[in-house]
């Protein structure tokens, strides 16, 4: 069951209008008008809770883990949190975090991490992840395979019956030499799924192919049709050379954190069971 939130992030921005159950204190009667990046807001603090003092934090990639970093860089300002060390999944994090003053470190030098917390770009029932479709991917992997608890926060339009479901790309960091034999390779493994690959461009008008952190290119593949077992899935990709890493991150998170138009819910991977 979702816990809902007070009128903390009011705004007059267009987006979702919606009403909320009344707490107390009473609330205004007026609807509050939440956007997509409110909802990112919210699950993002709501994530920082669980963080305490002395913890190694890996730090996520994309519009909604930056809330969480600015979180951690305001409470270490505030003295709320102390001893923090982060280890960033990308080059623009690792930016932000610097300006906010987040120690940082890296995983040679921290290789378990207690506490990771990121976005992505679809959540199934079982907890499984697309992420990578903002150009991260490889770092985030090697980040969160190292930590003890991984929390995924994500607005409700994240949601998904099956990953696949909304039909956007699943992103594979390939080695720039010889990309188009590798996403013709990538296409041919799911031709039964109506697989078409292409190539991640600067912008959507260009042809300048994406470079990711690592210097790598992205092949986003887009399915017409159910992939099947996503472990067998995993397994076919990462078996062909030229591929570094895909988007799908099985099994790997432990909690997520869906903030929607009535409120929060919060989904462990243990039990499956809701707070
Ligand atoms: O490549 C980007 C990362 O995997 C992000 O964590 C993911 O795309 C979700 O990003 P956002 O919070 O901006 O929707």
């Amino acid at each position: 069951m979702a816990i809902p939130y007070p009128q903390l992030f009011a705004t007059e921005k267009p987006a979702m209008e919606v009403g909320l159950p009344s707490l107390s204190p009473p609330l205004s009667p007026s609807p509050v008008i939440l956007t997509q990046d409110d909802l990112k807001k919210i699950a993002a603090y709501k994530a920082v809770e669980y963080v305490e003092s002395g913890m190694v934090l890996g730090l996520g990639t994309g519009s909604t883990a930056k809330h969480a970093v600015d979180r951690i860089g305001e409470l270490l300002r505030q003295g709320k949190l102390k001893n923090i060390v982060g280890i960033p999944t990308s080059k623009k994090t690792h930016e932000q975090a610097v300006s906010l003053g987040i120690p940082l470190s890296d995983l040679d030098t921290h290789p378990t991490i207690d506490l990771a917390i990121d976005g992505a770009d679809e959540v199934d029932p079982s907890l499984n992840l697309v992420k990578g479709r903002g150009g991260s991917l490889l770092r985030e992997k090697m980040v969160e395979s190292a930590c003890k608890r991984f929390i995924v926060i994500v607005d409700d339009s994240k949601w998904v019956r099956f990953i696949g479901e909304s039909g956007l790309a699943m992103p594979v960091e390939v080695v720039p030499f010889c990309w188009k034999f590798s996403a013709k390779r990538l296409q041919n493994l799911f031709e039964y799924a109506g697989c078409v690959a292409k190539l991640r461009t600067e912008k959507e008008s260009s042809a300048q192919p994406f470079v990711t952190d690592n210097g790598n290119f992205i092949v986003d593949l887009y399915f017409k049709k159910d992939i099947g077992d996503l472990k067998i899935a995993s397994d076919k990709i990462l078996r062909l050379a030229g591929v570094v890493e895909h988007g799908m991150f099985l099994d790997m998170a432990s909690t997520v954190i869906v903030a929607g138009e009535l409120g929060i819910t919060i989904k462990h991977k243990e039990d499956h069971h809701q707070e």
